[in-house]
């Protein structure tokens, strides 16, 4: 069988870099054209970087993507790679007021197929029926391998997750590889989700998938890789590790077209009519000048354990955010509780001791183990460590305002947010807030105190997971022989928000982990009420939590970005209304 060597560009573009995305591909198709491969394929819309949103509807910007695609054809032409072919995700549109989420291989110079997607997910994060018109052809290419010719057809990622499309329409236009170009966010075990369903398609296809996936952060999202190559017979030939960039070059054998190519059919798929567009793009082809040596074997990555698996997304997430934004460095509150640890440790790994100020604000209600701890955190990670005392700027407010309880509570929260905003301008720092999933669920932050700030790495953590998280990544410190970063106290002690002498978070709230059972029924598994009283929940506490929860639309609607990790995210995946006086149960 001819073998073609194929290389999966696994990269990290930027929403709206037209000119830094076309430069990672052809610094990608550089790399595979070094390492002797016959055809590169990088992922869904990575000229224009993914989810590109609103920025569809910008005639400029459509204009833009095309003539970015056209220039990179000609561009890795003068670059001596125009007789590789380079696939390529990138907005087109056709006819003008059609918005298409295009795939198109470029040879010679010039894109000589494309790819409409033909599955729009509109679900969850994504809205692509608001911003896509829906292909109709599959497209197969036919190119020379090894003295043969073979054919491959061209997918965008939705087309995988819908059983009876494109890859039926593959399997009867008698292709011998379907590629697969994704921007597929991570969620937890979402990976264990993607193998399964590749070995489906493939033999749906009853070709072998080449899937090869962005990473990256893009505002929520980030997308983890796990690029693959999976057989007909579902052999995982190879796969990417997580969150790196990564080129996975790999010999894959592939049938030969028969002498008499079949006639173009006209496939009926069960969902739609597909029509076969094939395109030889044998004359441009250059025969890659053979790699000499060994054959290619990307092997495949070992898997991550789910804590391992996060920690990589939330760091990713965050260095991706900051400095795709313009910045450089982040500065927090830390309060020596967990929450401000886990987020400081995150961001020290993400950017650096260097890039990470942490601030400690103690008030007169702060116990000296919230100094310590704060102060231990640091010396541990290498951050800039300050102290900004409180007290005094709280008194001022109090002897000019004539406040009591809680609202003389919220204020220290919110003085410690002004002084936090404050040397945010003053240093060109991003503000981190550290609010977790468990606490913007039930509302438990002040508006406009702890939860200012531009970023929340734990926005989609559970509190549960929050102290997972701190113990696996002083255990892993301590596996690579190095200081675990998180002081063992700020794990162990009960939380409190210290807003009030001796107050606990379990004054106000159920244990965390009775809390965040209920929220994964309620918030992630949009469970109702008499579901978690069958569960085996408490009525009470499922009602005053289900109150809480409803009653909090309205801070998480101003709360700010943070990674999602699961299955639900605060923010996109679910959008209620905040006016609203329904209560399940009554
Ligand atoms: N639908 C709606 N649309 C717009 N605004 C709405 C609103 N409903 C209430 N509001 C406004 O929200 C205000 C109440 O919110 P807010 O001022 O935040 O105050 P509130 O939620 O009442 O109190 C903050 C709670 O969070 C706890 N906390 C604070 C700080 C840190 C931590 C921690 O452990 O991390 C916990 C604190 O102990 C207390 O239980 C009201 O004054 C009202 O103006
Ligand atoms: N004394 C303090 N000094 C500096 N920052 C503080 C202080 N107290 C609270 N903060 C900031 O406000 C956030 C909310 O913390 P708070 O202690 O009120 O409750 P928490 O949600 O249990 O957080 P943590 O586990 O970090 O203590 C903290 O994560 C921290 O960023
Ligand atoms: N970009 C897409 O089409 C992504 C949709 C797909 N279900 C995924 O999450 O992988």
């Amino acid at each position: 069988m001819p073998t073609l060597r194929i290389a999966l560009a696994q990269v990290n573009p930027t929403v709206g870099d037209l000119a830094g995305n076309a430069a990672l591909v052809r610094q990608g198709a550089r790399r595979a054209a070094e390492a002797g491969a016959g055809l590169v394929v990088f992922p869904e819309m990575v000229l224009t970087g993914y989810p590109v949103e609103d920025l569809v509807f910008r005639g400029s910007f459509v204009a833009a993507s095309q003539q970015a695609l056209r220039q990179l054809a000609l561009d890795l032409d003068a670059d001596g790679l125009g007789g590789l072919p380079v696939v390529v995700g990138y907005l087109d549109a056709e006819p003008a007021q059609d918005r298409r989420n295009t795939a198109a291989v470029l040879c010679g110079g010039q894109p000589v197929a494309r790819y409409f997607k033909h599955h729009l997910p509109n679900y969850g994060v994504f809205d692509e029926d608001r911003y896509f018109t829906p292909g109709s052809t599959m497209t197969v290419i036919r190119m020379p391998v090894d003295g043969a010719k073979v054919d491959i057809a061209l997918t965008i990622c939705e087309d995988l997750w819908q059983a009876g499309g494109p890859f039926t329409v593959a399997r009867e236009a008698g292709v011998g590889l379907v590629l697969s170009l994704n921007g597929s966010p991570y969620e937890l075990d979402k990976d264990d989700v993607r193998l399964p369903l590749v070995q489906r398609r493939a033999a749906e296809a009853g070709a072998t998938v080449a899937y090869v996936n962005l990473i990256g952060g893009q505002d929520e999202l980030v997308f983890d890789g796990d690029s693959m190559i999976v057989t007909a017979a579902g052999e995982l030939l190879a796969r990417a590790p997580q969150f790196v960039d990564h080129l996975l070059v790999h010999d894959l054998e592939v049938p030969a077209v028969a002498a008499e190519p079949p006639a173009t059919p006209q496939v009926m798929s069960p969902g739609a009519a597909m029509r076969v567009h094939r395109v030889d793009i044998s004359q441009r082809v250059a025969t890659p000048p053979g790699p000499g040596g060994d054959a290619a074997h990307a092997g495949v990555a070992e898997r991550a354990g789910d804590e391992a698996e996060v920690w990589q997304a939330l760091v990713l997430g965050l260095r991706d955010y900051v400095g795709k934004n313009g910045f450089r460095s982040v500065t927090l509150g830390l309060s020596g509780g967990i929450d401000s640890a886990v987020v400081a440790a995150i961001a020290v790994d993400a950017l650096g001791p260097s890039g990470v100020v942490g601030v400690s604000m103690p008030s007169g209600h702060s116990s000296d183990h919230s100094r310590d701890d704060a102060a231990d955190l640091a010396a541990r990670t290498g951050l800039d460590y300050r102290t900004e005392p409180i007290q005094e700027m709280v008194d001022a407010f109090l002897a000019n305002l004539s406040l009591s309880g809680l609202a003389v509570e919220n204020l220290q929260a919110r003085v410690r947010g002004v002084i936090l905003m404050a040397l945010s301008n003053q240093e060109g720092r991003l503000v981190l807030t550290t609010g977790n999933k468990s606490e913007l669920a039930v509302g438990y932050s002040t508006l406009y105190g702890d939860s200012v700030g531009g970023f929340n790495p734990l926005k989609d953590v559970p509190k549960s997971m929050v102290w997972q998280l701190a113990r696996w990544r002083n255990a892993a410190a301590v596996e690579r022989g190095q200081t675990p970063p998180i002081p063992e106290r700020s794990i162990l002690k009960p939380p409190s928000a210290e807003l009030r002498p001796g107050q606990l978070d379990t004054d106000s709230l159920p244990d965390y982990d009775v809390l965040d059972a209920i929220l994964a029924g309620y918030v992630d598994g949009d469970l109702g009420r008499d579901e978690l009283l069958a569960a085996g929940h408490d009525p009470a506490t499922v009602d005053r939590v289900l109150r809480l929860v409803d009653l909090a639309e309205h801070k998480r609607r101003q709360s700010a970005p943070g990674t999602k990790i699961s299955i639900k995210a605060f923010g996109r995946d679910r959008r209620l209304p905040i006016t609203n006086r329904f209560r399940d149960g009554g």
